[in-house]
């Protein structure tokens, strides 16, 4: 078994993407603009925008952080976010999920102009990447691209199982793994919440991702011999013995899996921060089309 590692991969997509910014400020021009609009003050939220915030000053791009009260009104946000929409210096933005019970998610999400939408979440960016177009491709997602082409893990023809439906994950991973490209070409099941017999499919896949969170989920009973493994859970699991009080936990049982698999990704270190370095992917392709 072999590591996919999201960790080693992301940095050096993170070094490619400063060797541009380098470029662009050697040549007196402006960098690209990062903004990230977090409502409230939810722990892991709060932990992931300030994560991403830090990565823009590593690359050396410009961010800015608009922290909302949580109790702020539907017609507010949307107001915070056209003002994003108009304000030139930003290249691209993004709202962190999840977003308070009181707020309509759909609408705010509908509000972000396209052109944008780094996270490649608003309907014209899905309907695009799901038509073959030019469309910001979700950070998870093109991340796990990402992954299976620069480790050159076979797709073509494969059988890819796809655990999970979220807009952000499972159902744009289905999709591009369907496609007539590399990475994909694959003949593609989407097993979720109600499906029936899951082990059933798992047990015939090449690839099985999963974006479930619910941690040790697959387990060896379930996945054939050479699987590839795409673990995208991160439930945070209270653990007294860790720094933080908690650690990170993936949907896999890795101990079941591990002299099955062929390729697994780490958690942490697979998935996660090839999501962030992703999004500095996006933006930087964002400030190159509004340039
Ligand atoms: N508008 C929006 N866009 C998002 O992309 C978005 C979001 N909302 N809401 C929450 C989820 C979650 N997410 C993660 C990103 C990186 C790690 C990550 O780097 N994880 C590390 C561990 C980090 C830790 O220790 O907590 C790892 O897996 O190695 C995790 C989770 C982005 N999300």
């Amino acid at each position: 078994m072999q590591f996919l590692d999201g960790l080693k991969l992301s940095k050096e997509i993170k070094e490619e993407i400063k060797q541009e910014v380098d470029l662009l400020i050697e040549q007196g021009k402006k960098t690209p603009h990062l903004a990230a609009i977090l409502v409230g003050q939810n722990g892991a939220s709060q932990t992931y925008v300030s994560s991403k915030i830090k990565d823009c000053e590593q690359v050396g791009f410009q961010s800015t952080l608009v922290e909302l009260d949580e109790t702020i009104s539907q017609k507010e946000l949307i107001a915070e976010i056209q003002k994003l929409n108009e304000n030139d210096e930003i290249d691209g933005f993004i709202v962190q999920l999840p977003l308070p019970k009181h707020i309509d998610q759909e609408e705010v999400i509908n509000a972000i102009d396209p052109k944008k939408d780094v996270d490649g979440f608003h309907p014209a960016n899905f309907g695009k990447m799901a038509l073959d177009m030019e469309a910001f491709i979700p950070a998870t997602p093109f991340g796990i691209l990402q992954l299976l082409s620069r480790y050159q893990i076979p797709t073509k023809g494969k059988h890819v199982v796809v655990i999970g439906r979220s807009r952000i994950v499972g159902k744009p991973m289905s999709i591009l793994m369907g496609r007539k490209d590399y990475p994909g070409d694959c003949t593609v099941t989407l097993v979720h919440s109600s499906s029936e017999n899951i082990e059933n499919f798992t047990k015939q896949a090449d690839i099985v991702i999963t974006a479930l969170g619910v941690p040790n989920f697959l387990k060896g009973e379930m996945i054939k011999d050479e699987v590839v493994i795409v673990d995208v859970g991160i439930t945070r699991v209270e653990d007294a013995t860790a720094t933080k009080g908690y650690r990170i936990a993936g949907d896999v049982d890795f101990d079941s899996v591990r002299d099955k698999a062929s390729w697994i990704t780490p958690v942490p270190g697979g998935v996660g921060p090839m999501t962030r370095a992703m999004l500095l992917q996006n933006t930087l392709l964002a400030y190159k089309r509004n340039s």
